[in-house]
């Protein structure tokens, strides 16, 4: 659906964004991910024609201008605070090209949609982070684009506003291809067709996550102790590689070793109350430390 070739942005001296290339498929969903700095901002303003790449560029399949098939949502929208729900609304919604005839109407079914339907008459002003973000969401989506995209639509709000904003975002997943940047993996691991990966402006990786995982992935075994003291001790006096975390004690498997039951006689020995022995796999979070080489 968007095409993006040799996408690079150069403030100055410093090269924000170098050479991303990908595609977006229609009706996918997508992943920017990568630390503060990593580029992801620049990137989506490029998508969304309001910043002009120093080089590269980005098509999208039977449109002329991109931009009128965008749904946006920045990072830090400017909710001008004197006016209500609906009235920021159908301000964006015009400003999108949809007639003032059904701006309205269409303002009311989006804010309806994003949980505001109480509260559409009441000034922004007055609205919680989360209440913001949904609005955000209902003014990018105002317009029915064709392409969402969202910067960190997430990383702001509190654990019960982000699982909000997750379920929204899955709704919206049905009916529209979305490109959307986090540094929180954990909501990239549960919501994403494709994956890209950024750092220092460049994508070091990218693909879904079932082949990331196939490419990078490794097993290991995580052994829960009844304290933190006793996890240490054993990760003390082992020959294995640990790593620990809390009272927890992690072995890596390379090359099936050591066995589960390699292990559990290592175990059985101990004068500990062990809780849990388990095989996991690792969270998106560590690969991505490890695709970047941290
Ligand atoms: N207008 C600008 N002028 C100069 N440098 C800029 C400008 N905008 C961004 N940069 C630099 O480009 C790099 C990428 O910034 P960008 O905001 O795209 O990163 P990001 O991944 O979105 O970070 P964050 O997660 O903190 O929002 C940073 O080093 C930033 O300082």
């Amino acid at each position: 659906m968007i095409t993006v070739q040799h996408l690079t942005k150069i403030f100055g001296v410093k090269k924000a964004v170098s050479d991303l290339s990908f595609t977006l498929e229609e009706g996918t969903s997508t992943a920017l991910i990568g630390p503060n700095g990593a580029g992801k901002t620049t990137t989506l303003s490029m998508l969304t024609g309001l910043l002009k790449p120093t080089n590269g560029s980005v098509r999208m399949q039977n449109e002329q201008d991109i931009r009128k098939e965008i749904g946006f949502l920045p990072q830090f929208p400017n909710f001008f605070p004197w006016l209500t729900a609906l009235e920021f609304t159908e301000m964006t919604a015009k400003l999108n090209g949809v007639s003032s005839r059904d701006a309205k109407k269409q303002s009311e079914r989006v804010l309806n949609f994003v949980g505001l339907k109480n509260d559409m008459l009441k000034k922004t002003a007055t609205f919680s982070g989360g209440m913001k973000q949904r609005l955000g969401i209902a003014q990018a989506i105002v317009h029915k684009p064709r392409l969402l995209l969202l910067d960190e639509p997430v990383s702001a709000l509190d654990p019960v506003g982000r699982r909000e904003m997750m379920n929204l975002l899955k709704q919206l997943q049905q009916q529209s291809t979305i490109l959307y940047s986090t540094h929180i993996l954990n909501d990239a691991e549960e919501m994403t067709d494709q994956l890209l990966f950024l750092q220092n402006g460049r994508l070091v990786e990218q693909g879904s996550l079932k082949d990331i995982r196939a490419k990078f992935d490794s097993y290991r075994y995580r052994i829960k102790f009844s304290s933190k003291d006793e996890a240490l001790h054993f990760a003390k006096q082992t020959q294995l590689p640990t790593t620990m975390e809390e009272s927890y004690v992690f072995i890596e498997i390379k090359d099936n070793f050591p066995t589960m039951q390699q292990l559990m006689s290592q175990l059985v020995v101990l004068p500990y109350s062990i809780l849990k022995v388990e095989r996991v796999t690792m969270t998106l979070e560590e690969i991505f430390m490890k695709v970047v080489g941290q």
